[in-house]
This record gives C-alpha cells, structure tokens and sequence, in this order.
C-alpha cells in the first residue's frame, strides 16, 4: 500500500462500531480503522495521541495478556488528508442512520492499518468458495465474588443479564451458553453477531443493520461449504442440518486453543465447576448435568474470561479505590504522569497491572494498580473475536478435526481499546442504575412479565 497514493476508489465501507469506521481494500487484505468522534472539535494532535495509545495498548497489555496469536495489533498509518475527506464522502451513504451521531476523523490524517480478518491470508485458499468470518462479542457472564458487593442479587443474576434487561435487549455470552447460544445468535435478531463471506458481511443481528438477518438465506450462502449435510434429515430439514454443521465448526474453532490438533485431547479448565451460576439463565445447569462445564486452557474463550475475571472487586470495590486516586492526584497533580493514569500504555504500566499488590495496604499504589486492572478487564469484556474459516485441503497444517468436511481456520480478537479512567464513574452510577431497575422490576412482576423476562435472558433452543 502506497501511502502516498491512496485513492478512495480503492477502499470501500467495512463496517463501524461506537468509536471507529472501518474500511477494507478492494484488492489487499487490509482495512483501516478511522476514528469517530462526537462532532469536528477534537484536534489532530488529540486524535494521533490517541491511535498511539490504542496500538500500544494493544502491543504492550492486551497481546501479552491474551496471546501473540490472537491479537493483531496493526499499525498507525499517516494518510493524505484529501484521501480521508474523499473516503468519508464515498462511505457516508453507507452508514447506518444510528451510527451517524458521530463523524468520521478527517482531520488528523492518522488511521490504523491492520489485516482484514474476516478474509484468510490467499495461501490457505486452495478452493474455489471464499472464506466464512463469524463475529462474536463475548461479553461477561461469570458472577461477582467481591466482598464490595452491596447488592445480594448480583451475587445470583450477573451483570450481562441484568444490563440486557435494562437495555431490554439480549446478547451473546460464550462462556455459559455455547451451542445452544450459537443457534439462540442465528435466530435472536438482536445480537452482536455478524457473519461474513469473502469479506462481506452476509448476516448481522445488531440493531443498527440496515436489514434485518435473514435465516434462509444464511443458509443458502452456507450450503455449499457442508454440501454433504444435504442428505441428512432424509432431506426434509436440510437446512437444519447446515446449520448444526456450520454451529459446530464454530464451537470448535472457539475450543481449539489453536493448536489442539497437534496436542491431542484439548485440556480443560475448570472454570465454573464450584462456582454459583447466574439465576436467570438455566444454561450453565444444563451444561453441568452433562458434565461439560470447563474451557480448554489455551482456547481463545478461556483466556478471554482469565483477563474479565481481573475485575475482581466489582466496580463497587473499585470505585472507592478510584476516589483515593482522584483525592491524590488533587494533592500531587504531577503524580498523573508517573502513575500512567492516561498512559503510556508501555511494559511499565503492565508492571503496574500484573504487579498489583494483593493486599489494600492503603496506598495509591494498589489503588492504580486495581483501577487499571479494572479497566484491563473492561476492555476484555467488550472485545469481539472473528472465527474465519475455509474449506481446506487433507494436509493443511490448522483444520478443524471433523470428520468431514475439513475446514482452514483462524481466530482473532478485536477491538481492544483502552477504556478510558473518566469513565469509572459513570460505570458506577450505570451499575446502580442496572441493579436497582432490575429489582424494581422483578420483584413482584405480573405472571405474563415474569415468563417474558426469563425468555428474554436465557437461551431457548428453538427449530430452526
Ligand atoms: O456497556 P455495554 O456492556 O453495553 O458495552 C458497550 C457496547 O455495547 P454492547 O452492549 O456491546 O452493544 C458498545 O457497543 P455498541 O456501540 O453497542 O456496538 C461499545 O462497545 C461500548 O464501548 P465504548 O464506549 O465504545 O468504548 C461498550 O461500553 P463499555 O464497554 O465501555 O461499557
Ligand atoms: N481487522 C479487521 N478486519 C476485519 N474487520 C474488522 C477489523 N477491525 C474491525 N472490523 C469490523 O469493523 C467493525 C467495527 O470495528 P470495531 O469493533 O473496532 O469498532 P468500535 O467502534 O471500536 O466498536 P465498539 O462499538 O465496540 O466500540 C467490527 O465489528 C468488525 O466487523
């Protein structure tokens, strides 16, 4: 990529989530990540500080916490101003209407370049049927052991189901649900879930799509890749069985750690074996009746939920320990720097996380180090994770181990950007908010609601 001779003709809208625009080469396995902001006032120098701190964090914290191989961490790339004005013309048409309180960053000329993950690199591609990418956000779902805690129920119910209930709306949460969850996704119109074919987005349940997913067609974009399920049902739900095959190459992507076809019998962590499980989703008894309640140990779900589970003095614990800092800084406001309170985000702020006091001992010290642990963990609980796959030849190195057919894989983890320490606060008042709604509403609820609710928050398996 020329960086002098960038031509927006070349590039085309991608997708955008709440802080960044994406768009992917025509030709190369390359998209750029542009920022968003609230409106045109931020400046140039703000924007290229803070796609420095995105990558970095990405590089230093994030990678090392997650694993090299899952994390793409990209590069910050100076583009002609005249290219990024004329892009942000050219995509704007694009845009769903719900993402547009925001405008693109046009101004600093910065943008993060980075490989375009829902393709596979061309010398996996031996087949003539393009890769498959399946976005996910797996956001949190273990419950709160902090003795900060005030609230019993959020020791029952866990902050995903209670926030979705607020929001009034449901999303996905790997780590109870799995299976069931992934035909739950495909079904559930309101979803993180998005899924792409040869680099274009094919089926999204998030609510800000233009359209809304279409089942049937999923399944026509999927049949070629597991052909051979056509015959199965005796023929009368194919469809249902492309799905099961689809739902299972997924499952064992997210469970392979990578490299469980080399090693054998992937291992298991015993993640939730004597933990309490969220009341309002009866998955995870489900799952424990079956006796498959732990995530092998390298697999991309399992290192995710390690970094969640850094916050563990719930925000409740944490923001007390945020007041100590503020309440320092007031006193020594030079101590900002050296306490990384706004980064850099280097080895040395990852000292300060990994190398957190155990104990309060009444320092700011521990005070910092919890508070970027927190926000650590923050980042690990919105992050999304693309499975891309393709059908792939007997001696290809990464498959998936299904009888048939054989697929090419990768995983990643995206969108891994510093959650800012501003935002602690009003993490705190939004979590009184959320518990407070969801004891008012349910305690007491007409019998309709309180079937709708449960409903809402747990995993139904429905006929495709
Ligand atoms: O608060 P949540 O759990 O709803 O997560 C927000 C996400 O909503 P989601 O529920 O995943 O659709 C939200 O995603 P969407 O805009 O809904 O796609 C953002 O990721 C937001 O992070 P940030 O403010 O952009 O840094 C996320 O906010 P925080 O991670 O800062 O809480
Ligand atoms: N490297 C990549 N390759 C392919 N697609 C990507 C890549 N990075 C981002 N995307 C796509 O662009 C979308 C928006 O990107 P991203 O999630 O980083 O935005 P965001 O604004 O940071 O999100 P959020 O709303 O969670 O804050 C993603 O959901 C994904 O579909």
């Amino acid at each position: 990529m020329e960086l002098d001779k960038m031509d927006e003709n070349d590039w085309k809208y991608h997708g955008e989530g709440n802080k960044s625009l994406v768009v992917s080469h025509l030709q190369h396995c390359r998209v750029l990540r542009l920022l968003k902001f609230p409106s045109e006032d931020s400046t140039a120098e703000q924007a290229f500080r803070h796609i420095l701190n995105i990558v970095d964090y990405s590089k230093y914290v994030m990678k090392p916490l997650l694993g090299e191989k899952y994390v793409h961490s990209g590069e910050v790339v100076k583009l002609p101003l005249d290219f990024v004005r004329q892009l942000s013309l050219k995509v704007q048409q694009e845009r769903p209407e719900l993402r547009c309180d925001k405008v693109m960053d046009t101004f600093s000329g910065c943008g993060l370049c980075l490989p375009n993950l829902t393709q596979l690199p061309l010398h996996h591609l031996r087949d003539h049927r393009p890769p498959i990418c399946v976005e996910i956000k797996p956001k949190c779902g273990f419950l709160p052991f902090s003795r900060h805690i005030t609230k019993e129920c959020k020791r029952k119910v866990c902050r995903f189901c209670m926030h979705q209930h607020y929001k009034a709306k449901v999303k996905p949460d790997f780590f109870k649900r799995m299976y069931v969850a992934l035909k739950n996704l495909l079904e559930e119109p309101q979803n993180n879930l998005k899924i792409f074919k040869g680099g274009e987005l094919i089926f999204s349940c998030k609510d800000d799509a233009k359209q809304q997913p279409e089942l049937n067609d999923l399944i026509q974009h999927l049949r070629p890749y597991f052909s051979h399920s056509n015959g199965l049902y005796n023929g009368h739900q194919p469809g249902k069985a492309i799905l099961n095959e689809f739902i299972q190459v997924i499952c064992s992507a997210l469970l392979s750690g990578g490299d469980s076809n080399r090693s054998g019998e992937p291992r298991k962590v015993h993640l939730s074996e004597s933990r309490p499980h969220c009341e309002a989703s009866p998955f995870p008894r489900d799952l424990l009746r079956n006796g498959n309640h732990g995530l092998p140990k390298d697999s991309v779900l399992a290192k995710i939920l390690q970094v969640q589970m850094l916050d563990n003095l719930d925000i409740e614990g944490i923001y007390p320990l945020y007041k100590r800092v503020e309440q320092y800084l007031e006193e020594f406001p030079k101590e900002r720097n050296r306490l990384q309170i706004d980064g850099p985000y280097n080895e040395s702020f990852m000292d300060k996380v990994k190398n957190c006091p155990t104990e309060d001992d009444g320092s700011v010290e521990y005070a910092v180090g919890k508070v970027h642990q927190y926000r650590v963990a923050m980042t690990a609980k919105d992050c999304s994770v693309m499975i891309t796959f393709a059908p792939c030849e007997e001696d290809e190195e990464q498959q998936l181990k299904l009888e048939k057919p054989r697929f090419t894989y990768s995983i990643s983890i995206l969108d891994l950007d510093p959650k800012p320490y501003e935002g602690i606060p009003h993490q705190y008042k939004l979590d009184t908010k959320i518990v407070n709604y969801y004891l008012r509403s349910t305690q007491a609820p007409p019998p309709s609601s309180l079937y709708k609710e449960r409903q809402e928050c747990t995993l139904l398996f429905h006929a495709v």
